[in-house]
């Protein structure tokens, strides 16, 4: 089956479509990308998700401007993805749609709301939509999220170790396979939510994140603003559990500024960087995480990338690409994989993950333009992801590729041994 996944997660720049063949094998799901695009959100779109967001308060107006606003930007995505990644036909389209609140009561997630209505992509596409996926699972009691944990899973099982999944967009997750136990799946904390929001503060609107991590690798973490920042109950509470920008927003990070004597502008893109390493590190340490597989936007900022390996000595990190998802889309490609799921009559999440009560079929289907014919409902679940390289090149799971990496540093330290005598 050809699908598209669509998404835009929290920092809202753009529309990430990724679409794959899927195909079930027994307990193998195969996936063979077919590759991705990024299609930045139009200013004025952008402009409205950002004034609309917490802690703004909103109208029925705006909330249906963005709806169908959001739905057409995701529907121009969704067409381009069909003509340059799928020539021109696919099966389905899966769109996570843009969160706009994710309603978290003392832990519990009581509703969560992601815009974009796919009546517009199915009416531009013609193709299926399965949308809003995450309400099935707050309404069986979980938190909606993260839904990634489900393709981490099947991509991390077979690997030695307690490998994890680290995502670093907005905010940070992170999913832990650890042999004999179920898998977990948790929000750590801000990944970027913050540093963006300072950013774009002490910038004036000119920069909206530190590029390359160049003004935190020129700070110095400041002791006592990232004492107050820790004291966030959030870091102590077990897991499961999710958060977002309803919670990490300029004005909470303005609160934490005030109870500290003022750090240099720098020093407090040093300490957000920073805060971001340590929580995720302290949620690695606390379920004996031994390797990391690392995705998102946060993999591209050199100086968060070094504070996490400094706080994790003996961790293994490495980009989802290293294992066939290309870190860019692996969030898209995830979604797709749910929404297969979904049409094949499969489950696509895990409690132990979620903490709902029961794994539950995700979403809701909105017919193509030919009469809604979902495929026969699959045996049994997948256990297992495995990923198809380029063309001509054989189809491989993460333990293949955990395995070819391996050598492959191997042979780079017998070359540079050889080399230099
Ligand atoms: N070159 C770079 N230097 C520093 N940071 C970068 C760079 N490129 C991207 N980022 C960071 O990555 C963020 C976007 O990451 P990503 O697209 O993975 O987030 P998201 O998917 O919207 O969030 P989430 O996963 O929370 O839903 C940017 O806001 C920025 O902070
Ligand atoms: C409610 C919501 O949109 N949550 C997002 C957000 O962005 C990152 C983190 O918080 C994660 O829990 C989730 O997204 C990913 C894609 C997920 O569900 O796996």
């Amino acid at each position: 089956m050809r699908v598209i996944g669509l998404m835009s997660g929290t920092s809202y720049d753009a529309v990430e479509a990724a679409a794959a063949d899927l195909t079930l094998e027994g307990d193998v799901l195969l996936m063979r990308p077919l590759g991705h695009l990024s299609v930045p959100y139009a200013d004025d779109l952008r402009n409205l998700i950002a004034a609309t967001l917490p802690p703004a308060t909103t109208t029925a107006r705006a909330v249906c401007v963005l709806d169908n606003g959001i739905g057409q930007a995701f529907a121009g995505v969704a067409s381009r993805a069909l003509d340059e990644l799928c020539g021109g036909a696919a099966d389905l389209v899966v769109s996570h749609g843009q969160t706009m609140y994710h309603w978290v009561d003392d832990g519990a997630v009581r509703g969560t709301l992601q815009l974009g209505q796919p009546a517009w992509i199915a009416e531009v596409t013609g193709v299926p939509v399965v949308s809003d996926l995450r309400s099935r699972d707050v309404a069986a009691g979980g938190q909606g999220a993260p839904l990634v944990g489900m393709t981490d899973t099947l991509l991390l099982r077979g690997l030695p170790g307690v490998p994890a999944a680290l995502n670093l967009g907005g905010i940070a997750n992170i999913t832990v396979l650890a042999p004999g136990a179920d898998p977990l799946a948790f929000d750590t904390g801000p990944a970027n939510a913050l540093l963006d929001a300072a950013t774009e503060h002490f910038t004036g609107g000119a920069a909206t994140y530190d590029e390359d991590g160049r003004r935190a690798a020129a700070g110095q973490t400041s002791p006592d603003l990232l004492k107050v920042l820790l004291d966030d109950p959030y870091y102590r509470r077990p897991a499961p559990k999710t958060t977002g920008k309803e919670h990490f927003h300029l004005p909470y990070l303005r609160r934490a500024l005030s109870a500290v004597p003022t750090p240099a502008a720098d020093d407090v893109l040093a300490t957000l960087t920073r805060l971001t390493a340590v929580t995720v590190a302290d949620a690695c340490r606390a379920h004996g995480v031994t390797s990391l597989v690392v995705s998102g936007g946060g993999t591209r900022n050199p100086t968060l990338m070094r504070m996490i390996t400094e706080e994790l000595p003996g961790v293994a990190l490495r980009p989802s690409d290293d294992l066939g998802l290309p870190s860019g889309a692996k969030e898209a490609l995830a979604f797709a994989v749910l929404g297969f799921l979904t049409v094949h009559g499969l489950p696509g999440t895990l409690p132990s993950g979620t903490g709902a009560r029961r794994a539950t079929l995700l979403g809701s289907i909105t017919p193509g333009l030919a009469p809604l014919r979902l495929p026969e409902p699959a045996a049994r679940p997948p256990r297992l992801l495995r990923i198809a390289g380029p063309a001509g090149r054989p189809t491989t799971t993460a333990v293949d590729a955990a395995d070819r990496s391996a050598r492959n540093r191997a042979r780079t330290r017998d070359c540079a041994r050889t080399s230099h005598g």
